[in-house]
């Protein structure tokens, strides 16, 4: 099995791999990572000093500060880890180290009793007024009725997203005499109702039974400024918010009118939109706010968290550097990084025909007879993925696999918000009946590409009480890879080469003069600009391979990329052109 050149580092022939942690990282992971590899640790880099010297290096370890931009990563050319030493990769650029091959790593549970019990301190040092009773003191001050708190015995907390933090939070505060509801969409009823919680079915159900708010998902778009001036506005008058997951959920300018209007009796708030905050801006007025307990990110700021987080990391970016698989990948395969770049392009490309797959054979079709053709596609239709050249050699094709499964369900299904993944793609395709048989060959390919994929589908048999005895045909979409392009090579019985990407047309025509011509001047009426045509006649190897089972002579596929999708009405009127069978639309 290939391994990283970085592997040798320790026989003596290469120079060692070469670690980076531009911010303060327990010592007790990097002394593992000193046996074996250069540790530099360089705190206080500025954006540009980072991507001057990053190419010089195999690894990159940080905390929340540093933004791993996409520009940085092109810039680390040796770069094989990014290890974030804590839960949140909001600060990295996940999709463009995906895209380089670059894997990311996290400790997704090294420091969530410390962010945890960090809730759990602002929630009792905003009921009970104490940095400002302390404040106070401090000035020589005795003000015992001016600081009368509330407690937290009997009340209700209000938990946004019930995953590790969140159920560590309600644990304590169950601990503590609270009721706990809680509202996350993807979150287990029974879990819940196992810790004693009940979960809500919408935020402004959750806002109005809540004493105390806490917030603990992650930053993505959708939770991005989720509480602002009409959710504060929905939560009861005299009810008290907690963050300790992120700045930006919060609208930091309506929490700060929401105090200042009395609406609210007080925030904990440990993460900032900006960190650290900008001069003159809301975060730092709410800094100043007597009713605002404030600390600067210390959720995760333990000793023994962050001991916990330094040695889970780089124990992994140990594993990754010696060509093992790492225990907590956030984007990456389990398989090895020398391997997954190889397999990169492959990658897209399986996902391409699985997609094209679904749009062009699943879905009716615009045909010259009739309105449409009926789909295709059967529930119990079975796929073959026949890898060829030196694909077949491969022993790990999960990626290939779960990118088959990710392009024929993402045309036709959101998985509720789960995307597919390495991770995730199996079980995925049992909860769809999806039966991919993958099949390595072993003759050598005639192709001029070293490697081919095919994906054939099998339509089920006819049963013997159905009205058609005839079996339908299979269908069967190949493609290829030169450089980092991708190619389909082959639809049906139709020999092609066309890039499976962006909005296609692919009319089924008899191949005879004029053809091009009609499809070309109808659509130019219309406005929509052919940006690539590819034609395919019958392929010597495809014809009576299967195919659509009608034996048509003179017959040809038209592809068409145009600029735009092309709407139902003018494929209607393409289809009545005389010598066009079916048109199909596809999205890639
Ligand atoms: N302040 C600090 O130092 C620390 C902050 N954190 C932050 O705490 C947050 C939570 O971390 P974990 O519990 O480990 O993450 P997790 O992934 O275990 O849990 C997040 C939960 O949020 C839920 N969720 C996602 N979108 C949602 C939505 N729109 N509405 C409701 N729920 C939604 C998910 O289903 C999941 O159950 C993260 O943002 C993390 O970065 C974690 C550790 C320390
Ligand atoms: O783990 C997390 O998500 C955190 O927010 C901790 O951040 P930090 O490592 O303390 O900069």
């Amino acid at each position: 099995m290939p391994i990283h050149d970085s592997a040798n580092a320790t026989n003596g022939h290469h120079a060692r791999p070469k670690v980076l942690v531009p911010e303060k990282l327990s010592p007790d992971g990097l002394a593992l990572l000193r046996k074996t590899l250069d540790v530099d640790e360089r705190k206080g880099l500025s954006a540009e000093d980072l991507l001057g010297i990053i190419s010089d290096y195999d690894a990159l370890i940080v905390r929340s500060e540093t933004k791993v931009t996409a520009a940085l990563l092109a810039a680390g050319k040796k770069l094989k880890v990014v290890a974030r030493a804590g839960v949140g990769v909001d600060n990295v650029d996940v999709g463009a180290a995906t895209k380089l091959g670059i894997i990311v790593v996290n400790s997704p549970s090294g420091n969530i009793g410390a962010a945890a019990e960090h809730t759990i301190a602002l929630l009792l040092a905003t009921a009970r007024n104490v940095p400002e009773a302390c404040a106070s003191l401090e000035a020589g001050k005795w003000e015992r009725s001016k600081l009368v708190g509330v407690e937290v015995k009997g009340k209700t907390l209000g938990v946004i997203g019930f995953g590790k933090v969140g159920i560590s939070v309600a644990r304590l505060a169950i601990g503590l005499g609270m009721h706990v509801q809680a509202l996350d969409p993807y979150a287990s009823p029974a879990v819940a109702s196992s810790h004693n919680v009940s979960l809500v079915s919408s935020l402004p159900d959750l806002l109005a039974v809540s004493d105390f708010l806490t917030i603990h998902t992650p930053l993505i778009a959708s939770t991005k400024g989720m509480i602002s001036t009409k959710e504060l506005q929905g939560m009861k008058k005299g009810a008290r918010i907690l963050n300790v997951a992120r700045g930006g959920m919060i609208n930091e300018a309506a929490l700060l009118d929401a105090l200042n209007s009395g609406h609210l009796a007080g925030a904990g708030i440990d993460v900032w939109s900006t960190e650290p905050p900008e001069q003159d801006s809301a975060a730092t007025k709410l800094i100043a706010h007597p009713k605002v307990v404030a600390t600067p990110h210390l959720g995760a700021s333990t000793v023994e968290a962050q001991e916990n987080v330094s040695i889970d990391v780089c124990e992994q970016v140990l594993s990754i550097l010696r060509g093992d698989l790492p225990r907590s990948a956030v984007n990456a395969p389990l398989i090895l990084p020398e391997e997954y770049k190889k397999l990169q392009p492959f990658v897209r490309l399986v996902e391409k025909m699985g997609s094209l797959y679904t749009q062009h054979y699943s879905k009716p079709r615009a045909h010259h007879s009739s309105t449409s053709t009926p789909p295709h596609q059967d529930t119990r239709t079975t796929f073959d993925l026949i890898y060829e050249g030196s694909l077949a050699t491969l022993t790990n094709t999960t990626p290939l696999f779960a990118a088959l499964i990710k392009g024929l369900t993402s045309a036709i299904t959101s998985h509720a918000g789960t995307a597919v993944n390495i991770v995730n793609a199996d079980l995925i395709a049992r909860d769809r009946g999806l039966v991919i048989n993958e099949q390595h060959s072993r003759t050598p390919t005639t192709h001029t590409y070293s490697s081919l994929v095919t994906l054939i589908a099998r339509p089920p048999h006819p049963s013997p009480s159905s009205p058609s005895t005839t079996t339908p045909p299979d269908q069967i979409i190949t493609g290829y890879c030169s450089d980092a392009q991708i190619f389909i090579s082959r639809l049906d019985r139709f020999a092609t080469s066309f890039v499976p990407a962006g909005h296609l047309l692919i009319c089924h025509n008899y191949d005879e003069p004029g053809k091009i011509g009609v499809v070309g001047g109808l659509l130019g009426r219309e406005g929509v600009n052919i940006n690539s045509m590819a034609v395919a006649p019958v392929s010597g190897a495809g014809a009576g391979a299967g195919g659509e089972g009608e034996e048509k002579r003179g017959e040809a596929l038209m592809i068409l990329g145009v600029d735009r999708e092309v709407s139902e009405e003018v494929v209607g009127r393409l289809v009545r052109e005389e010598g066009i069978w079916d048109v199909s639309v596809v999205g890639l």
